[in-house]
């Protein structure tokens, strides 16, 4: 019923209009209705007025901590494009497909002819089969957003946002003073090998080899349904980025650029509303300093990556300024 929920005032009025046209009684209410009867009359008012749950038009497929949730954040304000309940990951392709594409369906938006269905999971991109599944479960052929970061800040923020997770949900490290430095130790304890090599089993490290990933895609679909955006440029200038989507998913000119300011108190790039107010894509909280390794580290890590991002980018045909670090 959170669709619901999402359905402008005009719209719900509709909705009531043509539910009491849908019953005889007149002492009918809707909420007197069990749960799947209750939907079921939703969803046939909806269709009657052009609205409907189908599977999504567009994937946002990853990478995860490359500014994903900025890009949904600001493209939701795009009339065009709607998103599952509060942009929610659906986690589809990755955990729950054995519950089947009803499930997937039933937890997308209502879309009129003229609207795109976007969903984005940032596990997608490192899912073994999503990329199969896909192809054979969403026709016609989805568009793709993907969203890429220099890899080692990938997998530095990627540490961070876990350890801070498991530290909410009590698992974490409690005693002794946290600094970037004591977080950079523990994070090189788990990237680098005690012989000094990279620890190609972590999937801190893993995450961030992009031309293995995307290899996987291009068995199933073709460059050309790929966007590839770059965190780097989603956090600086966001206007750009969205009216590069726009003109990729061939949908109407909406975005301007008064539309995004830099809110100085959370340190991002935020989305301006026509009455000024301003609605910031969501963060994690910073209470963990994020890790500094060494300069060894690093330079292990680049040293690690750099024929890994040749690669992705022959693939693509683009050059990302990351890539020779
Ligand atoms: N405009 C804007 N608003 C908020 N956050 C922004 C924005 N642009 C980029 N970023 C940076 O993106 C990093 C989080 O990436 P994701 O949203 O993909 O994270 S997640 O995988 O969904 O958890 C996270 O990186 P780190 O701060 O380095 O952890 C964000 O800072």
């Amino acid at each position: 019923m959170n669709t619901l929920k999402q359905l402008p005032r005009k719209t719900l009025h509709h909705f009531c209009e043509n539910l009491s046209k849908l019953a005889d009684d007149k002492k009918f209410t809707y909420w007197r209705l069990p749960t799947v009867e209750r939907w079921e009359v939703a969803l046939r008012s909806f269709w009657s007025i052009g609205l409907e749950q189908r599977l999504p038009d567009v994937l946002g497929i990853g990478v995860k901590k490359s500014g994903t949730n900025a890009v949904v954040h600001f493209l939701k304000q795009h009339p065009l494009i709607k998103v599952p309940h509060e942009g929610k990951e659906i986690h589809f392709f990755d955990k729950h497909y054995s519950s089947g594409i009803q499930f997937y369906k039933a937890n997308m938006p209502l879309v009129n002819e003229s609207q795109l269905c976007f969903e984005k999971t940032p596990r997608y991109f490192v899912t073994g089969g999503a990329p199969k599944n896909i192809a054979k479960d969403i026709l016609p052929k989805p568009k793709f957003l993907l969203c890429v970061r220099d890899p080692v800040k990938r997998a530095l923020s990627d540490w961070h946002h876990e350890t801070l997770i498991k530290t909410i949900k009590g698992r974490g490290r409690s005693s002794g003073v946290r600094t970037a430095e004591s977080e950079g130790k523990r994070f090189a304890q788990e990237v680098i090998r005690n012989d000094g090599t990279v620890n190609t089993r972590s999937d801190f490290i893993r995450t961030s080899i992009y031309d293995i990933h995307f290899e996987r895609w291009l068995m199933y679909h073709s460059r050309e349904q790929f966007l590839i955006l770059e965190e780097e440029d989603i956090s600086s200038d966001p206007y750009q980025e969205m009216k590069r989507i726009e003109q990729f998913l061939g949908i109407g000119s909406f975005f301007k650029k008064k539309m995004f300011a830099y809110n100085k108190g959370k340190q991002v790039m935020c989305f301006v509303h026509e009455n000024h107010r301003e609605d910031c894509p969501p963060r994690y909280g910073v209470k963990i300093p994020h890790p500094t390794p060494t300069k060894g580290v690093i330079q292990t890590m680049r040293d690690f990556y750099r024929s890994h991002n040749k690669r992705f980018e022959d693939m693509l045909g683009m050059k990302f300024y990351w890539s020779d670090l």
